[in-house]
């Protein structure tokens, strides 16, 4: 990431907006922007498969796996505002192959940690686990809050988005699906 370039960025910002960058508040403050950047869009530079860390372990366990509340901190891609919420992730594993739990919190992050709309975000955990882990199904639900709808423009303040995206017999099986609702408690 090109550091100085977002430095220069955030000045031009702030003259632009009337402020002063040379007052002593705001003098390091393209610099804490620009490693704050580097942090938040860090998933563009990150490979999800460094987490992909296959266990052959689950033997016959061709049942559900659900881990769920897995925090969520991204941003939009239209407003460069955060949206913050949930990722709960299903999948049944196929020939007991199986993933550290806390990969999963990692993969979300991964994805989340660039400029992102919500729909191809849950898509793309959705897609990447079902291609790479080769599941029998897998299931993402992501359910947030985007301040660029609550803080500025609409103002819908506590509106909340929920999004799905379904893969093999997640999206099939009507029976599965419906057992991973009912665990979700209707979400
Ligand atoms: N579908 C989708 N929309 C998003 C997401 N994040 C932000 N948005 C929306 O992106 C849209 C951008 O709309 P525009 O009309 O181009 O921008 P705008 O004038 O700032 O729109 P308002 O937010 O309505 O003031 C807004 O409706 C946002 O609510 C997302 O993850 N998914
Ligand atoms: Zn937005």
């Amino acid at each position: 990431m090109d550091m100085e370039k977002i430095e220069r960025a955030v000045r031009d910002i702030l003259e632009a907006v009337g402020e002063d960058p040379d007052r002593e508040g705001l003098q390091e403050t393209p610099a804490r922007v620009a490693r704050m950047y580097g942090e938040i869009f860090s998933g563009l530079g990150a490979d999800p498969k460094q987490h992909l860390k296959i266990f052959t372990e689950g033997g016959k366990h061709d049942e559900l796996v659900l881990v769920k509340d897995i925090p969520l901190y991204s941003v939009c891609e239209h407003h460069l505002l955060p949206f913050i919420g949930r990722a709960h992730i299903a999948y049944i594993p196929k020939n007991g192959r199986i993933i550290g739990l806390s990969k999963f919190a990692r993969i979300v992050d991964c994805f989340a940690r660039r400029p992102q709309v919500q729909e191809r975000l849950t898509g793309q955990i959705a897609d990447f686990l079902y291609e790479n882990m080769e599941p029998l199904g897998v299931a993402v639900f992501i359910e947030a809050e985007h301040l660029c709808m609550t803080m500025r423009g609409a103002r819908a303040a506590g509106a909340k988005t929920q999004t799905s995206a379904l893969r093999g017999c997640m999206r099939s099986d009507a029976k599965t699906r419906a057992e991973v609702m009912a665990l979700l408690g209707g979400r």
